[in-house]
């Protein structure tokens, strides 16, 4: 494609979300009012892709300056990313399949413009600022952490006393987590693995490794579409939900042999391992929808391979001892580098936190340590959320409220 088309493919895609994230909108028409940001610089590192580039455009509305790259080497669309290129105040770094060290330098090349706020998914540029950058700290208001896994490593950042900036934890909203983690990798996990393996779900076995708020969505929408679900997990109540739920529930040392498809969401490193590779069944298909690219170990995979080749784009085959083993966008999050992401109506509340919470930082000051979402503004999202779906709630009368706090009105 040439330069002129990928813009043109880029600004196609942003319209389209754009049209379907009405929360942000309402956030971007007030942004573009009332200029929160203005004078404030934006160091972004979240997935590059249309509904991220909503969110940056809301940011520069708003009166920010802004540059981003990626969080993941594979989620990166290089359409979206020369589309903003062509906004004022927006510098996109972001390549599909860059290597280690451009992903770094990129980093570096965020951080260079002087950010006082922060957006990271997976803590990467916390990481980047604590460990090489130090100084650039003292002049940082704080930063946003978009996921599950960002917020364990800044918790275990502060519970260490490592931890020199304020960080507001995004994905703990309840309109984040709730939706996002739940309704969004379901779909969007099924979506990567349906349309980059062309096969039917109906009828398998599906693993889903954890059962959190990512796995259970997986694992819901498993069942929805006709599949045996087995849920691995290491803590109790959850296995209980998973089985309550209609789950069956087992070790994964176990679960190994039966499934048809893997797909791990835990956070955690090394679900699947030589172990399990061992008893897996011919033509397995693996997939990872949690952290990074190391819930699955690929470097024990690729050492008791025979052969490992491509079979079609974003599948390789691992052929152990005559047995094939599959694996989808190189255990990388199968849902942003096999495919679009989560639908734009759940990034809507997700990106919609995100740019308040920017603004709160701007506006207030913050000690260093990891902060909840401000209660109000998850409300405040929720209900423009319920609004812009045309759905009304009932409210509270005040002896109802009275009757829920007091005390003496029993049976
Ligand atoms: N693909 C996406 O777009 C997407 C979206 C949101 C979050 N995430 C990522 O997905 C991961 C999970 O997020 P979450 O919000 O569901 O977290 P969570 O904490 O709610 O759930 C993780 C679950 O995995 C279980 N677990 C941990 N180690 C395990 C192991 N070895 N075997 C089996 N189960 C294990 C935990 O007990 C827990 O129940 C995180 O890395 C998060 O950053 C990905
Ligand atoms: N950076 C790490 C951490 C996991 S990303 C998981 C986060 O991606 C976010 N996410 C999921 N889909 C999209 C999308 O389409 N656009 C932008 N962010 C997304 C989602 O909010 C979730 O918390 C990695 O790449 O492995």
């Amino acid at each position: 494609m040439s330069e002129k088309e990928l813009i043109e493919s880029g600004d196609m895609k942003i319209g389209w979300v754009r049209n379907h994230m009405p929360v942000l909108s309402i956030i971007r028409e007030n942004f573009e009012r009332d200029q929160p940001l203005k004078g404030h610089k934006i160091a972004m590192a979240l997935h590059v892709e249309a509904k991220t580039a909503a969110l940056v455009e809301t940011l520069a509305i708003g009166g920010a300056e802004v540059a981003i790259t990626g969080c993941n080497p594979l989620s990166t669309q290089d359409d979206v990313s020369a589309a903003l290129n062509t906004r004022d105040n927006i510098e996109c770094y972001a390549k599909y399949d860059c290597c280690g060290d451009e992903y770094y330098e990129a980093i570096d090349k965020v951080l260079d413009m002087k950010p006082d706020i922060t957006i990271d998914d997976g803590a990467d540029l916390i990481f980047k600022l604590h460990t090489e950058r130090q100084d650039m700290i003292p002049e940082i208001l704080g930063g946003c952490e978009e996921t599950t896994t960002g917020i364990h490593r800044l918790k275990a950042m502060d519970k260490d006393g490592a931890l020199k900036m304020p960080v507001i934890a995004v994905n703990d909203a309840m309109t984040k987590f709730l939706f996002d983690n739940r309704y969004g990798t379901g779909q969007s996990s099924w979506d990567g693995i349906m349309r980059t393996t062309n096969l039917l779900v109906a009828g398998k076995t599906v693993v889903i490794g954890g059962y959190g708020w990512c796995g259970r969505g997986a694992a819901m929408r498993a069942s929805g579409l006709g599949a045996d679900v087995i849920v691995t997990e290491v803590d109790p109540i959850r296995a209980l939900e998973a089985r309550m739920d209609g789950h069956r529930v087992m070790a994964m040392t176990e679960a190994a042999k039966y499934g048809d498809i893997f797909v791990t969401t835990t956070g955690n490193v090394d679900v699947l391992t030589r172990k399990h590779f061992e008893v897996m069944k011919d033509g397995a298909i693996l997939a990872n929808s949690g952290h990074f690219n190391v819930e699955i170990n690929l470097e024990e995979l690729t050492a008791m391979a025979d052969t490992i080749k491509i079979v079609r784009n974003n599948i390789k085959e691992y052929n152990v001892g005559g047995r094939k083993i599959n694996v989808l966008a190189d255990g990388r999050l199968v849902n942003l580098a096999a495919g679009d992401g989560h639908p734009a109506e759940v990034m809507d509340m997700s990106f919609a936190n995100q740019a308040l919470c920017v603004k709160h930082i701007a506006e207030n000051k913050l000690e260093a340590g990891v902060h909840p979402v401000p209660r109000d503004l998850d409300m405040y999202v929720a209900e423009l959320k319920l609004k812009s779906m045309g759905i009304e709630i009932d409210e509270l009368e005040s002896h109802q409220t009275e009757y829920m706090e007091g005390w003496e009105c029993g049976t």
